[in-house]
């Protein structure tokens, strides 16, 4: 019986567990911050696995990093300077590099062994870090925010793990302080926002922690993804107080800015009509989350 015990304990959804198929187990390792298993599943294509819990599948990924990314980016006049916190599989990096007007993207993961696992085994993913743009910093974002100059960055990505282990402090209001800190006026954070059906307590604690934070607009957004627990992924868009004109509706972008993106063809989830789409919230939840 230890072993139903183990599946269904996980505190982030307690009573419910995921499985896919494994056909072959690739890779098994243990780093300084947790554990790293990739697999070939029979069905969703090679799986990376952080301490027991699914962060990306071939066949899935596109509408997480696709959405992370343009989300934030499409509702900024040409972006130059992003900062990307976590997202050591490279896929967000992938997603950033189609804008055009991008010139500098800082990424601070804390984890080496999810970028070098990610370059063995995802290189669609891991391909995002050799674009010349790319800086990497390996080590605690929190901290390489409290030491980045004050305004520097037109967009923050936080793409985090769930905030159980080392990305427990990437929810905690000091960390968005920080962000606020090292965002332009205008400017735009965009984080992982945990799942709509599950976690509304921390959605609520989150969107509260933002609205004293950043004095622009914070808006909830949504994808599904179907190796997610619940199936779907939210998002958390939060602007820096600036000119009006440097920060477009982030509800709906504006048509040029997506044509901005290179490459638009390999897109195989964002597009303008989901990005309006995302921001449309179920009545349970605009209930249950009050300001939203
Ligand atoms: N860059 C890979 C996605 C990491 N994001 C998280 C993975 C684990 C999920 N429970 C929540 C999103």
């Amino acid at each position: 019986k230890a072993s139903k015990k183990v599946y269904f304990n996980n505190p982030m959804w307690p009573g419910e567990a995921h499985s896919l198929k494994v056909d072959k187990v690739l890779y098994k390792g243990k780093s300084d911050f947790q554990e790293v298993l990739v697999f070939e599943s029979s069905t969703y294509g090679k799986v990376l696995v952080l301490d027991g819990i699914v962060q990306l599948t071939e066949k899935d990924e596109c509408a997480y990093q696709e959405m992370i990314a343009h989300l934030p980016l499409c509702s900024i006049l040409s972006p130059k300077t992003v900062l990307v916190v976590g997202g050591g599989d490279g896929g967000v990096l992938r997603e950033i590099s189609r804008h055009t007007s991008v010139e500098q993207i800082d990424i601070c993961e804390i984890d080496k062994m999810v970028i070098d696992v990610s370059k063995r085994f995802f290189p669609e993913l891991a391909v995002g870090f050799e674009d010349p743009r790319v800086h990497l910093h390996i080590g605690d974002a929190a901290d390489f925010l409290r030491h980045a100059p004050k305004g520097k960055y037109d967009a923050i990505i936080v793409d985090s793990s769930d905030p159980v282990g080392p990305a427990q402090e990437l929810v905690e209001k000091p960390f968005f302080e920080t962000a606020a800190r090292a965002l332009r006026p205008g400017g735009v954070l965009c984080n992982m926002a945990e799942s709509m059906w599950l976690h509304t307590h921390l959605i609520q604690d989150m969107i509260s922690v933002c609205r004293e934070t950043f004095k622009g607009s914070v808006h909830y957004a949504w994808a599904s993804v179907p190796t997610y627990p619940s199936g779907v992924i939210g998002f958390l868009i939060c602007s820096t107080e600036g000119p009006p004109v440097d920060f477009v509706n982030p509800v709906n972008p504006i048509e040029k800015l997506e044509g901005a993106l290179k490459h638009k063809r390999e897109l195989r989830f964002y597009n303008s009509e989901m990005h309006s789409a995302a921001f449309a919230l179920p009545s349970f939840l605009k209930r249950e989350v009050s300001s939203l």
